[in-house]
């Protein structure tokens, strides 16, 4: 489905688990700063309504898009955080320059949560044009930020809830669903 199908900013808070006590790092890319602002404050307030503590939330800015993924392997090495959402927007040039910082990103937040044990939670814009990125940043296609914020709790949630079933000696749920209970997720046997 494409972003002009769904509203980035539509959440239930049903389906999201209790964030009260996760410490969130979010990682802001100066380039396009009214952009990457917007998208900042809709990672915030979701936060915020999703009851996790301001001072639960610890905010880093970096020059470019391209320096998320230092600014994002600093935050994990010197933080106590439970996710990072990395923050930028990247638009369309006259050269291949996109590309190279697209990919380079990309790259380099996938390799984040292949090395370290903290979800880190992509939500930099790759667009053709500054209007693409005002209708996903608080525009008529919601905002990307408020999107990553659901996932960064969500992504903690599964985090911690792993580490609890590692710790019981016992498989995750089989199947896969996401549980939103206080509790331990429910151990089922094959
Ligand atoms: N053109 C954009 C950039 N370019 C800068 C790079 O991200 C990087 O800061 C520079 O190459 C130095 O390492 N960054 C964005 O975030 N958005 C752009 O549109
Ligand atoms: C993504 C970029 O670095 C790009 O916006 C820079 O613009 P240009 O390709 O015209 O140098």
């Amino acid at each position: 489905m494409a972003t002009e199908n769904k509203n980035l900013s539509e959440y239930d808070k049903n389906t999201i688990p209790n964030a009260k006590d996760f410490r969130f790092g979010i990682v802001v890319s100066e380039w396009n700063d009214t952009i990457t602002e917007g998208l900042y404050n809709g990672a915030f307030d979701a936060l915020i309504d999703c009851e996790v503590p301001a001072q639960q939330i610890i905010r880093w800015n970096v020059p470019g898009s391209f320096e998320l993924i230092y600014g994002a392997k600093k935050m994990l090495q010197t933080q106590n955080v439970d996710a990072v959402i990395v923050i930028g927007c990247v638009i369309q040039g006259e050269t291949k320059h996109f590309d190279f910082v697209c990919e380079g990103v990309t790259q380099g937040i996938k390799d984040l949560n292949v090395q370290t044990d903290i979800p880190v939670i992509f939500c930099v814009l790759t667009d053709n044009n500054m209007q693409q990125s005002i209708d996903r940043s608080g525009g008529v296609h919601g905002n990307k930020g408020t999107e990553a914020a659901i996932a960064a709790i969500k992504m903690a949630y599964i985090r911690q809830q792993a580490s609890i079933a590692h710790a019981y000696n016992q498989p995750l749920l089989t199947s896969g669903a996401l549980q939103i209970e206080d509790s331990p997720i429910k151990i089922e046997n094959e």
